[in-house]
């Protein structure tokens, strides 16, 4: 029934082979003691008390508490041992989501939602690690203990464990119908937790307009309604656990007392010994504690299987954007000459994965080394979609694309994104240092070569004004920094990146003049001796590209320089005359 979840479970617990083994010592030991304390009762009551022996009652008194002493130290080492495995499993399953997390394409981030995912690594796993660290090891031991309990039992009667064994079946038609309802209700609580986690997450990335718009208040009630959604799936698969455990152990104690009184009957006519009756109710109770541990559990591992169910999808999730193996081992793109195409696009189309509307159609370019290439066109033209394909986060849908002469499909991932510099609208910062945010370009770089990099973006000076310098925390997403100053780091990084291909989308966030002359001014310093492509907002910037290329509707409809397409394309001088350059 859990095989599945088992199997996948043991597969993260396989390296771990001498800390189950020494767990399960422990737990046989353990539960050994616990049955063994059964025995010993038994000879306490006939042996010691009912025959009025000090002697040999404290002789078995000192027994039983040296059972229950083993019985300790074994708990201790199961115990210690299984929350130790629940730890470990679920921080190699939160290592392992990771890693997938940063191989999943765009395509799957455009179709999913970021809380959704992290839910994944904190909720989902946390199930689990206290599946394995104690629902697993209560499982085993509580059907350990029953076995055991249930041999002792026929041990001491055979028609007193037969007749208890006829309540076996009432109980079991309780796990099986409740136990559907608590995995439903299970799987159904997790979705909505997820869902929660989904929008607390995007009100944490748009606090900024939320406050600003006042929006608070609406805000607070769409997130109180997910909270009372996930309590009311809670609160179901609460009940009919709840129910399931009550039933389970109703049955029990009802057959143990039914029993306990036949037993006594026995006892009078004298056909059972007081011990051996104490010893049975003792293993009986024993055995209806497990069965109800079980069934408690039972809802646990339910719950993981939901759980797990959850990471698996993720872990499965296709990524058809993945690195080949390459016979390219150097693409020297350095070293091209200055008339030699750089990148070439061959009748490349592209319609996003799920959608049959081409974004890019019939595309070919040939883009030369060292040039200064800008792209130009009405938004939705495609022009961003063009830099995702170059950094391959999606596959052409039809033609080809080459660098250098090589085709997209023989180089790895990380031999074609290692040859571009991206400097995006939105300068992406983390929440570390300034020195660290410029180093992200290149590691391995020191701190001499951050400050020259930062001083050829225009960087340096506002830098150094900061009462920490280069040490200076800049908050989540760079926020103690205004734009340019965001900007202008971004550039650094690029600059320090030193890639042969620059990708650049221009900022269309109005900077002050003074702030818009220093980030040209980096900018000019990064594209200097490097071949840059350019999507531009404002043909301001772009006059005296080499070579303009005018995109619309997923179309090159024109190229060349500043002044031949004032002439040659429509298009152009409409978009020209819009920003007032003719
Ligand atoms: N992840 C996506 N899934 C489906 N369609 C998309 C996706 N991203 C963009 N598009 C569509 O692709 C088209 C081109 O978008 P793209 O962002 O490349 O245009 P753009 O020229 O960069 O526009 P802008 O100048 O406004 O940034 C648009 O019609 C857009 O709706």
């Amino acid at each position: 029934m859990h095989s599945s979840l088992i199997l996948w479970l043991y597969s993260y617990l396989k390296p771990y082979k001498t800390r189950i083994g020494i767990a399960l010592f422990a737990l046989l030991v353990s539960a050994g003691s616990w049955l063994m304390l059964g025995q010993g009762i038994k000879y306490v009551i006939d042996e010691g008390f009912i025959a009025a022996d000090s002697q040999t009652l404290e002789t078995m008194l000192s027994g039983v508490l040296a059972i229950a002493l083993i019985g300790c130290v074994a708990t201790y080492f199961r115990f210690y041992n299984m929350l130790w495995l629940g730890e470990r499993v679920s921080a190699n399953i939160r290592n392992a989501l990771y890693t997938k997390m940063l191989a999943l394409d765009m395509h799957f981030y455009s179709t999913n939602r970021t809380g959704e995912v992290i839910s994944r690594f904190t909720s989902d796993t946390t199930v689990l690690q206290s599946v394995i660290g104690s629902g697993l090891s209560m499982a085993i031991r509580a059907t350990v203990t029953f076995v055991g309990a249930l041999i002792l039992m026929f041990v001491t009667s055979i028609k007193l464990t037969l007749l208890v064994m006829l309540a076996i079946p009432c109980i079991l038609l309780p796990i099986k119908l409740l136990g559907k309802k608590v995995r439903y209700h299970s799987q159904l609580a997790q979705d909505k937790v997820a869902d929660m986690s989904a929008h607390i997450d995007q009100s944490l990335h748009g606090i900024h307009t939320i406050q600003a718009y006042s929006k608070e208040e609406a805000d607070q009630s769409a997130l109180h309604e997910k909270v009372e959604e996930a309590m009311r799936a809670a609160q179901d698969r609460i009940h009919f656990r709840a129910l399931l455990i009550i039933c389970v152990m109703g049955i029990s104690i009802f057959a143990i007392v039914f029993v306990a009184w036949l037993g006594a009957t026995s006892v009078i006519v004298g056909n059972m010994s007081p011990g051996s009756l104490s010893a049975f109710i003792f293993y009986a109770m024993m055995a209806g504690g497990a069965v109800a541990t079980i069934s408690e559990v039972f809802g646990e591992i339910q719950k993981a299987k939901g759980a797990s169910q959850r990471i698996r999808e993720l872990l499965d999730t296709p990524t058809p954007i993945h690195s080949e193996e390459s016979e390219v081992t150097s693409l020297a793109l350095d070293t091209i000459a200055d008339t030699t195409p750089i990148l070439t696009l061959d009748a490349l189309s592209f319609a996003y994965p799920g959608t049959d509307k081409l974004v890019l159609n019939d595309i070919s370019l040939r883009l030369l080394s060292k040039q200064k290439i800008a792209l130009v066109g009405p938004s939705g033209a495609g022009k961003s979609t063009l830099f995702d394909i170059l950094l391959r986060f999606y596959d052409a849908t039809d033609g080809s694309c080459y660098l250098a002469a090589h085709h997209y499909q023989s180089l790895t991932l990380g031999q074609i994104r290692q040859q571009f510099a991206l400097v995006p609208q939105e300068p992406v910062i983390f929440a570390t240092d300034i020195a660290t945010n410029i180093a992200y370009g290149d590691q391995n770089a020191t701190s001499s070569q951050i400050e020259d990099a930062a001083k050829l973006a225009n960087a340096h000076e506002f830098i150094v004004k900061l009462k920490e310098g280069y040490a200076t925390q800049v908050g989540e997403r760079g926020v103690k920094l205004s734009g340019g100053q965001k900007q202008r780091i971004a550039i650094a990084r690029a600059i320090l990146a030193n890639r042969p291909i620059l990708l650049l989308d221009e900022a269309t966030s109005a900077l002050d003049a003074n702030s818009e002359a220093s980030v040209q001014a980096g900018l000019a310093n990064l594209m200097a001796n490097r071949t840059s492509i350019v999507i531009a907002h404002r043909l301001a910037t772009v006059q005296h590209a080499d070579t303009i290329i005018v995109m619309d509707e997923g179309k090159v409809v024109a190229q060349g320089s500043h002044q031949t397409l004032l002439i040659e394309s429509e298009l152009y001088r409409e978009l020209a005359k819009l920003q007032f350059i003719e």
